[in-house]
């Protein structure tokens, strides 16, 4: 079994005032490749946090973070961009588009940045996502939903190892989000790309294969 993350003893706080509030408490979770993770818990559980460990936005206070067999811990800025271009798709809440770009050059961002082009994966993303007719509109012009659609269609174009997503469907109608979730899935699988999304919704994260619950520092399967 090829591992896309491990994690071993993480842990990280925050310092709040004079007080240290530890967020996550000695997590060892593994992810393998194309597999597929709701995580769920409550506001505040830190769900937010183990996705921004995971992709380098922010360090654990200790424990060790293995990204496909490489201890991260030795990784510099260079290292972690390397693995955000080539391995790594991210949805979060705040969808991140390039404001001054149309959808189309978004989509091709990731592309760009190996060197590479728009491709005959690109144009499949852009129909499994009904994006076609919205190709040449700024980003900023679109409405949420749309916005979210171009999210993820820019998080899948180079074909990452891993997706982390953070309420990817939040801003859809709850029809509209099922069909996006089944698209998610199917995308994803074309490639063993893993999933770790966090969710809300019971119906979202049933299109998963398993379940991390995080609570009080803690992860429960
Ligand atoms: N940079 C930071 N500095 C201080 N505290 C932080 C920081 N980032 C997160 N926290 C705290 O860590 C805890 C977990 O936050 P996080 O955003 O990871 O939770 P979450 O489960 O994603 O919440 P939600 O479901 O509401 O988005 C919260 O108490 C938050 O205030």
């Amino acid at each position: 079994m090829t591992s896309v993350a491990t994690l071993s003893e993480i842990s990280k706080g925050f310092n709040d005032g004079d007080k240290f509030h530890l967020v996550l408490d000695r997590l060892d979770l593994e992810l393998a490749l194309g597999e597929t993770v709701a995580l769920t818990g409550p506001s505040g559980s830190g769900k937010s946090t183990l996705l921004n460990i995971i992709a380098g936005f922010e360090r654990p206070s200790s424990g060790a973070l293995t990204l496909l067999t490489q201890d991260t811990r030795t990784w510099d800025d260079s290292r972690w961009s390397q693995f955000r271009h080539h391995q790594l798709g991210v949805v979060f809440q705040q969808f991140n588009l390039l404001t001054p770009l149309n959808v189309e050059d978004n989509i091709a961002f990731p592309l760009h940045l190996q060197g590479d082009g728009w491709n005959a994966w690109c144009d499949h993303l852009v129909d499994a996502l009904g994006l076609r007719p919205l190709l040449k509109r700024h980003v900023e012009a679109l409405s949420g939903g749309q916005q979210q659609r171009v999210a993820i269609a820019r998080a899948l174009a180079h074909k990452p190892a891993l997706l982390l997503a953070d309420e990817p469907t939040g801003n859809l109608d709850q029809t509209t989000s099922l069909e996006v979730m089944a698209l998610i899935c199917d995308l994803a699988a074309e490639h063993d790309t893993s999933i770790l999304m966090v969710t809300h919704s019971m119906e979202c994260a049933a299109f998963m294969q398993r379940r991390w619950h995080l609570d009080l520092g803690r992860v429960h399967e």
